[in-house]
């Protein structure tokens, strides 16, 4: 499905959690939402999903917005941080609702992932822990097949070998079934390797869009004596510089792919989240 963000302003009083913000996903991929807290990225989400209205701008979905659009809801699947399903409800309930909500349900693929994160439907939410809460939104959300399915910071409590596994499972069932993924985190460096693009919000901006293979070529570290290092940069968009004895590293985002960088100096990668850390940073806050 295609999604067309227009001009997207959401407030709420004061707040701007976004400002006129406009961009497209136009295709099946895994997209990673990364950002500083608060940037926005929840707030897009439910726009997204219908749930909120903007103020201004709006979002399309194959043309058509998603606020009270039930055609457009049940193509889209958004499990949170927590509190996806009512307390009251056992796990059984839980996937009967949402097997009777999403078109595209997957019963033996729900009923797989319950054996995997080892929940019985029996349970009742309110008696689970964090990680077992965390487990049957991801169930759902991979259950749902829903064209657009959204998880934003999925894995509160969950484990590590866990939330590996997740990884795993969300990689297995987009190779099977290609779909929208929007994938919210903060835990950069553990998911980086599964998004095929990434948007890094700012302060209710989207300040990059750009496919993740690209975004590593383009930001690399050069260091070198720091005269050789001053020639190198300059004209660049450099996001960090350090310097000690003569030496210098700078962290650049290019506008090329593919820079040739020529001894003395040495080129290194960056990783997503330290090119995250670096675009966001708030130094000009004045932290003493
Ligand atoms: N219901 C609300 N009422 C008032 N302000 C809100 C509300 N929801 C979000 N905000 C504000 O809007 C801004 C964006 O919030 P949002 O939750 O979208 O950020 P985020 O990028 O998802 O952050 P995080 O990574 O911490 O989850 C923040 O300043 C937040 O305080």
């Amino acid at each position: 499905m295609k999604i067309e963000v227009k001009q997207l302003t959401k407030r709420y009083k004061e707040k701007v959690a976004l400002n006129q913000v406009s961009f497209v996903m136009d295709e099946p991929k895994i997209y990673g939402l990364l950002g500083r807290n608060g940037a926005g990225k929840t707030t897009f989400m439910q726009l997204l999903s219908g749930l909120i209205l903007p103020n201004e701008g709006e979002i399309l979905i194959d043309g058509e917005t998603p606020f009270e659009n039930r055609k457009l809801t049940e193509a889209i699947c958004f499990i949170r941080e927590g509190q996806n399903f009512k307390k009251d409800l056992s796990i059984k309930n839980v996937l009967v609702i949402s097997s009777l909500f999403y078109p595209n349900w997957d019963h033996d693929l729900a009923e797989r992932l319950l054996k995997e994160f080892q929940l019985t439907k029996g349970m009742r939410v309110k008696t689970l822990s964090k990680g077992m809460e965390s487990a049957l939104g991801i169930i759902v959300g991979l259950a749902s097949k829903a064209p657009i399915t959204m998880f934003d910071e999925p894995y509160i409590g969950l484990d590590a070998a866990a939330r590996s596994r997740f990884y795993e499972l969300l990689v297995e069932e987009y190779e099977r079934e290609k779909r929208t993924i929007i994938f919210s985190t903060h835990l950069i460096d553990e998911v980086s390797s599964l998004f095929e693009e990434v948007l890094i919000f700012e302060d209710g901006s989207v300040k990059v869009q750009e496919e993740t293979d690209s975004l590593r070529e383009r930001c690399y570290s050069v260091t070198g004596p720091s005269a050789e290092v001053e020639r190198y940069v300059s004209g660049k968009q450099v996001l960090d510089q350090k310097s000690l004895a003569g030496m210098s590293t700078a962290i650049v985002l290019d506008d090329h792919l593919d820079a040739q960088v020529e001894a003395p100096l040495v080129k290194d990668g960056v990783s997503i989240q330290e090119l995250m850390i670096h675009l966001t940073s708030r130094k000009e806050e004045g932290v003493k």
